[in-house]
Parts: C-alpha cells; sequence; structure tokens
C-alpha cells in the first residue's frame, strides 16, 4: 500500500516538476522504510506487521556460517581454471541444492567441458567434508531458536543441504537444532525442486502439528535471493539477512531485511517478544 502511494505520488510529481520536486523519494528509499516500519493503528499503538504463529528457519549462512566454506572451496577450484569466484556467481548458488548449484557454477564459469557438475561435487566435497564439522552459529541464531522455543512457537528449518552434509554441519549444535519440530532436508523426496522453487518451505508447513498451515501465518528467515523468493512463492512473510556482499537488489523482495538476527524483533511480528537486550 505505500509502495503504490509512492509510485502515484512519483507519478504526479513528474507531472509538477517545479512545484513538488520534493515529494519523489526513491521507491528504493520507500522500501527501506517499510523495512524498517511497523503500522500505527488508529489510537497510536503500534500493531504488528502480521499476525505469525510459526517460524522456518534456513540453515546455511542463516543459522550456521557455512557459506564462507562453500565460497573457500569454489575460489580453490576456480583458480585451478586461472578464474576467480565472485558474489554475482555465489547470489545464482546459494541456497539451492547441491546439484542445482554445482550446474550453475560450471555453466556460469564456461568450464563445463573440462568439469562435469558431477565431477565438481565429488572435488569439492574432499575438501567440504573437513570444513562442515567446524561450523559456527551465527550470531543471534541460538538466542531466537531458544526464545521461540520457549514461548512454545512452533519452528522447523527447511534446508537445500542433504542429509549427509546436513550431520556434518550440526555434529557440535544438536542442542539448538533439537529444538526445531521437523527438519525439511534438500533431499526429502516431497522436495522435488530446489529454491526458489517453493517445495521445501511448503513441505516444512505440512509437517507442523494441524498443518498445513496458512503460509500468511509463517515467517520464513532466509539469506539467499533464491531461499527469500521461495518463501514468496510459497506465500509466506520473510525476513532477510543476507550477507552484507551480495547485491542490494537482492534485498527488494524481502518483507524485511536485517544486518543479523540479533536485530530481530519478534514483537513488531506478533511474535512474543525478547525478555533479555540481545548482550
Ligand atoms: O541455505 P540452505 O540452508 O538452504 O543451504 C543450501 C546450500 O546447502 C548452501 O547454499
Ligand atoms: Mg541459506
Amino acid at each position: 500500500m505505500l509502495l503504490q502511494t509512492a509510485s502515484l505520488v512519483c507519478f504526479k510529481a513528474s507531472l509538477y516538476p517545479t512545484v513538488i520536486p520534493q515529494i519523489c523519494v526513491s521507491l528504493r528509499r520507500l522500501r527501506e522504510i517499510r523495512n524498517h516500519a511497523t503500522m500505527v493503528g488508529p489510537s497510536g499503538s503500534l500493531s504488528p506487521r502480521a499476525s505469525i504463529t510459526h517460524v522456518i528457519f534456513d540453515m546455511d549462512g542463516l543459522l550456521l556460517d557455512t557459506e564462507k566454506f562453500y565460497t573457500e572451496v569454489q575460489e580453490i577450484i576456480l583458480a585451478r581454471f586461472n578464474k576467480t569466484f565472485d558474489w554475482s556467481l555465489k547470489a545464482k548458488m546459494m541456497g539451492k541444492k547441491a546439484i542445482e548449484a554445482a550446474k550453475v557454477f560450471v555453466e556460469e564459469t564456461g568450464i563445463s567441458d573440462s568439469l562435469s557438475a558431477e565431477q565438481f561435487l565429488v572435488e569439492r566435497e574432499e575438501m567440504l567434508k573437513t570444513l562442515f564439522p567446524t561450523s559456527e552459529l551465527m550470531p543471534g541464531a541460538s538466542r531466537l531458536i531458544r526464545h521461540l522455543h520457549a514461548k512454545g512457537v512452533p519452528i522447523c528449518l527447511a534446508t537445500g543441504t542433504h542429509r549427509r552434509h546436513f550431520e556434518l554441519k550440526t555434529q557440535r549444535h544438536g542442542e539448538v537444532f533439537s529444538l526445531m519440530h521437523h527438519i525439511v532436508l534438500g533431499d526429502d523426496p516431497e522436495v522435488k525442486q530446489g529454491k526458489p522453487s517453493p517445495d521445501v518451505f511448503l513441505t516444512a508447513a505440512k509437517r507442523f502439528e494441524g498443518g498445513p498451515i496458512d503460509p500468511l501465518q509463517i515467517l520464513v528467515f532466509e539469506d539467499a535471493p533464491s531461499g527469500v523468493l521461495a518463501a514468496k512463492n510459497a506465500g509466506m512473510h520473510v525476513v532477510m539477512v543476507p550477507d552484507p556482499r551480495l547485491d542490494k537488489s537482492f534485498n527488494d523482495t524481502a518483507d524485511q531485511v536485517l544486518n543479523t538476527l540479533l536485530d530481530f524483533n519478534p514483537a513488531e511480528w506478533g511474535l512474543p517478544p525478547f525478555e533479555d537486550s540481545g548482550n
């Protein structure tokens, strides 16, 4: 609504450029305002953006600091072909199932004649399997998961990662991940296509108690452009916590963009507020 009004204001302002040019702020700026605003009700009280009852978490790059491992091994492999790995390619790969990301990698870099997607997966596996067990939680991940669980908000995980990698990545974080009501992995038979297809999130919504839950009651946390799109394709609300090196244009699809999970305010979404300050 805010953006529709803004478009109208900009259109009118363009008709009277010398009279009200200052009114025509950019749509990007208005999206930023939307990303930081809660609605003010008639009584002046703040009303939440939505009435969220269920939460779905992405894993890599959102709860676990594992995206850096993929970046590292892909840089090493590309160096062999005298090529460099950059964040525009990273943006196209992250969040996807392994084989889907692998195809993007060999095709976009033009090395598919020398290295097939399947060979790429084999080559990177040796390195990844030593790195994944060292995975660390992202800032604010444990606090948010524990808070929602303690308040009885049903939470689950929906990741593109397959079972074997999931076990390696989470082996030091079993307690936190055990708080999830359920976990949907990239190699789940119901997840036919990876993100940006909505499959993984729709499957996750189905498996909650009393599911399928209305997508409008679900808040998804994501770090990847493909994951944000998947959540929107599933009709859900989405908070994006992107790596700052991603192009900012990817932020526009999300309902809210945060620097870190520590910045999340549950009350803005109709969820029980934190009782600590987060420090
Ligand atoms: O971000 P996730 O948790 O869906 O994981 C996807 C891949 O494994 C890594 O990009
Ligand atoms: Mg992710």
